[in-house]
């Protein structure tokens, strides 16, 4: 999609806060590779852009780290996303099973140094994580001490212990707490248990949660997404791509972290599971499905796309 496309649903200035790359480049692999993708994004009319790395060996993802500060320092991107390590097993879908780890502080202070060494001490502004896997609670604390926003994901916590994090995490750091792409990577929603998608969604409605959706047509059906708007409006929806290394190549193999991924007809799924991998969407693609498929207002996928991202991050509009 072009920026003249974008432009003609009236959204431009976008924020995608959750994206792994494009243009066959995945983030982090490389300065020159994380460019090209940033780039792609940038020509599409995504202005501002946080750059997320899937779960690897702690080592690789402190080499990420390096790699991304100096973008973030000269302004190429806003900041990092850790999705993952510590995510559930049997919500892990796209990630690496041999990297998921039970959470340890010590990981978030191993990365903030890297990122600090690499020119952006602030880099770090996300991490998805399983609430449910043991230590979280000391997670949390410590990623709030290092001014990183907790987000609730690839889980398979029960209602209780999602809304308990939730709130222990908008009160710790005085602002709604982030859930990662609500519906992927979590239990759907059964009428005798809401789980994390109930959980979230009471949350958002109340300004305890901002919940992350992915438009781009394959993750989350048009009248799920419509009902989502409805109930909780845009303010607490942060429209996201999941972008993968495919996004504005064709269809063919590509790799997410450690895992390979085979796109066709623009899904990707990963070869070992099948598991849907990302989306091949720009934040622009997802907010024109928003608008022209799902039939939302402009109005409201705008702030979707940009206000509502930038304060789930406590960026400076
Ligand atoms: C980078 C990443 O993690 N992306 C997730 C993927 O892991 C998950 O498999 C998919 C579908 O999740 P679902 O099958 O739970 O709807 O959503 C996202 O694409």
């Amino acid at each position: 999609m072009t920026g003249d496309s974008v432009a003609s649903v009236g959204v431009n200035g976008l924020v995608d806060i959750h994206c792994h790359g494009a243009a066959g480049a995945e983030y982090g692999s490389s300065i020159e590779g994380s460019r090209t993708a940033s780039a792609l994004h940038a020509e599409a009319g995504v202005e501002r852009r946080v750059a997320s790395l899937v779960s690897a060996p702690f080592a690789r993802l402190v080499e990420q780290v390096g790699t991304l500060a100096p973008l973030v320092a000269d302004g190429t991107l806003e900041g990092i996303h850790l999705e993952g390590p510590f995510l559930a097993m049997g919500r892990r879908g796209a990630h690496d099973p041999a990297a998921l780890a039970d959470p340890d502080p010590a990981l978030v202070e191993r990365l903030a140094e890297a990122a600090a060494l690499g020119g952006a001490p602030d880099a770090l502004r996300q991490m998805t994580f399983a609430p449910e896997r043991p230590g979280a609670a000391a997670l949390v604390r410590a990623l709030v001490e290092h001014g990183v926003r907790p987000a609730v994901g690839h889980t398979e916590a029960d209602a209780a212990t999602t809304a308990r994090t939730l709130a222990e995490v908008a009160d710790l750091q005085n602002a709604p707490a982030l859930v990662t792409h609500l519906f992927n990577g979590m239990a759907p929603m059964h009428h005798r248990a809401g789980g994390p998608v109930a959980v979230a969604l009471t949350a958002a409605a109340r300004g305890e949660a901002v919940v992350e959706l992915i438009t781009d047509g394959v993750h989350v059906s048009a009248e799920v997404v419509r009902m989502v708007f409805e109930t909780v409006g845009p303010g607490a929806i942060a429209l996201v791509s999941d972008a993968m290394a495919a996004t504005g190549l064709g269809d063919g193999r590509y790799r997410l972290g450690g895992l390979e991924v085979e796109v066709t007809d623009g899904t990707a799924r990963t070869t070992d599971t099948g598991s849907i991998a990302g989306s091949t969407s720009t934040l622009a693609d997802c907010v024109r499905w928003a608008t022209e498929v799902a039939g939302l207002p402009e109005e409201d996928v705008r702030t979707a796309a940009t206000t509502t991202p930038l304060r789930a991050l406590g960026l400076t509009p």
